[in-house]
């Protein structure tokens, strides 16, 4: 079992290294595996537990893959997938592998899906990919746990989204990308991660137009070849530093993040942080009291659902009262409890938070119930009297790499612990 120790107190000031983007690299892998002939690198991969599951889920089709960590680099070789099960062990243990879909499809005419994981959200539906395969010409036979999706060859068709879903956009792009003739997705999603995945499949031969429009048309190619792609920065991972820097009265230089991070800056200038871009490097600093904040989850461009929770523990330690209104995920406030037996007071009615600071946080032994509750109560820690103790941080490893090495180098005072069962 994985606990985080976090001691509260410090200010960080120093230096952060912003990882690759998880909701990047998953599709990517996903991506690599349509190639059939050669061998695909990826770089600025994030050594992350999703990616280790990642590998062991495209090993176990048959594909050979090299995960060299300190170069941060993928190879796969996808020649050889020899195996259309995803099997349960694996594919449960994290939301990616349900990108693995598309590439079976195509390499192998099925795809035998025992399960998919990833957070505990409330529902988290993928009618949107099954109606898109059936649409584009699969039989898709959808049993209590195991679907078994079959297609000899794919046909390009019109397919719409009832919401713009991150990983249904991708997984219809990559479906269509070698399907005969043209597909056109209609309320497809808009965020980076997918106008990144976009660029690495038009590399590979793809022909996708649209990319950030909410309307794409893929005109399906015959082959896809393998190619090299770097991973763009994980606005997640720079967010959560920008704000360990903002609680702590700290002063952090974010390096690698390459792009702005948009409504959270904004919403963080909000409240009284200050940013001030150098070049590729985003400085951030927070000398004064937080102020009170109000937010609404929404699909990019609005605020990102994953940065909820850790906005949450902000507005905790703000003066005055910040109302959360999420909208993508029905069963997202697990972190309200916990970040109340540190001492904040937080009220969820139904989709909504109201959440009354400042109160004094204290270290005490709490739960991580999905990655960004997790690295939410991280946060607290940081901030709170005393000493935390986060359990389940595995959940916190399936999307932050090196969290408490690259957190201590700032001066935090927070220990990774493997403890048995
Ligand atoms: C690996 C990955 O990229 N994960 C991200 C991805 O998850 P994921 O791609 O699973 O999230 P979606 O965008 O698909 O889901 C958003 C909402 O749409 C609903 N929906 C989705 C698909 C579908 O077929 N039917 C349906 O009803 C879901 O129940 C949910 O309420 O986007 C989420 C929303 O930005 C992020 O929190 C996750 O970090
Ligand atoms: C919801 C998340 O991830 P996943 O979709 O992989 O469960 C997340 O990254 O916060």
């Amino acid at each position: 079992m994985v606990r985080y120790r976090v001691r509260g107190g410090n200010a960080l000031r120093g230096t952060a290294f912003i990882q690759g983007a998880k909701n990047a690299v998953l599709p990517m892998i996903g991506a690599a595996l349509l190639a059939a002939k050669g061998r695909t690198v990826l770089r600025n991969v994030p050594i992350i537990e999703d990616v280790r599951r990642a590998v062991e889920l495209a090993e176990s089709i048959g594909a050979y893959v090299e995960l060299h960590e300190s170069e941060r680099t993928l190879v796969i070789d996808a020649s050889r997938l020899n195996s259309p099960v995803l099997p349960a062990e694996i594919a449960r243990r994290f939301r990616g592998s349900v990108l693995f879909t598309p590439a079976l499809l195509h390499r192998l005419g099925e795809a035998i899906v025992e399960g998919v994981g990833g957070c505990n959200l409330g529902s988290r539906n993928l009618d949107f990919h099954y109606l898109g395969y059936k649409r584009l010409g699969a039989i898709v036979d959808e049993g209590e746990t195991v679907i078994h999706v079959k297609a000899s060859g794919l046909t390009g068709a019109t397919l719409y989204l009832d919401t713009p879903s991150h990983t249904g956009t991708e997984n219809l792009i990559m479906a269509a990308a070698l399907a005969r003739g043209t597909t056109v997705i209609e309320n497809a999603a808009l965020e980076p991660e997918v106008l990144d995945v976009i660029d690495m499949l038009t590399k590979m031969g793809a022909r996708i137009s649209g990319g950030g429009t909410g309307f794409i048309t893929v005109e399906g190619v015959e082959e896809l070849h393998a190619v090299e792609h770097t991973v763009m920065p994980d606005r997640l991972d720079a967010g959560v530093f920008a704000m360990a820097a903002a609680i702590t009265g700290g002063e952090v230089s974010l390096v690698g993040t390459g792009l702005d991070l948009g409504v959270v800056r904004y919403k963080l200038e909000q409240m009284g942080v200050e940013f001030h871009r150098q070049g590729a490097v985003l400085h951030v600093r927070c000398e004064g009291p937080l102020r009170p904040i109000n937010i609404i989850t929404d699909t990019y461009p609005g605020f990102a659902t994953d940065l909820q929770s850790p906005m949450m523990t902000v507005a905790a330690l703000a003066d005055g009262t910040s109302y959360i209104h999420e909208r993508i995920f029905d069963g997202r406030f697990a972190l309200a409890g916990e970040l109340n037996k540190m001492g904040a007071n937080v009220e969820v009615q139904g989709s909504r938070a109201v959440v009354r600071g400042r109160t004094p946080l204290t270290g005490t032994q709490v739960t991580a119930h999905d990655l960004r509750s997790g690295i939410a109560l991280v946060l607290a820690g940081l901030a709170a009297e005393g000493e935390t103790l986060i359990d389940s941080g595995y959940l916190i490893d399936r999307g932050h790499a090196h969290l408490a090495a690259r957190m201590r180098a700032l001066g935090a005072d927070i220990t990774r612990e493997i403890s048995e069962l």
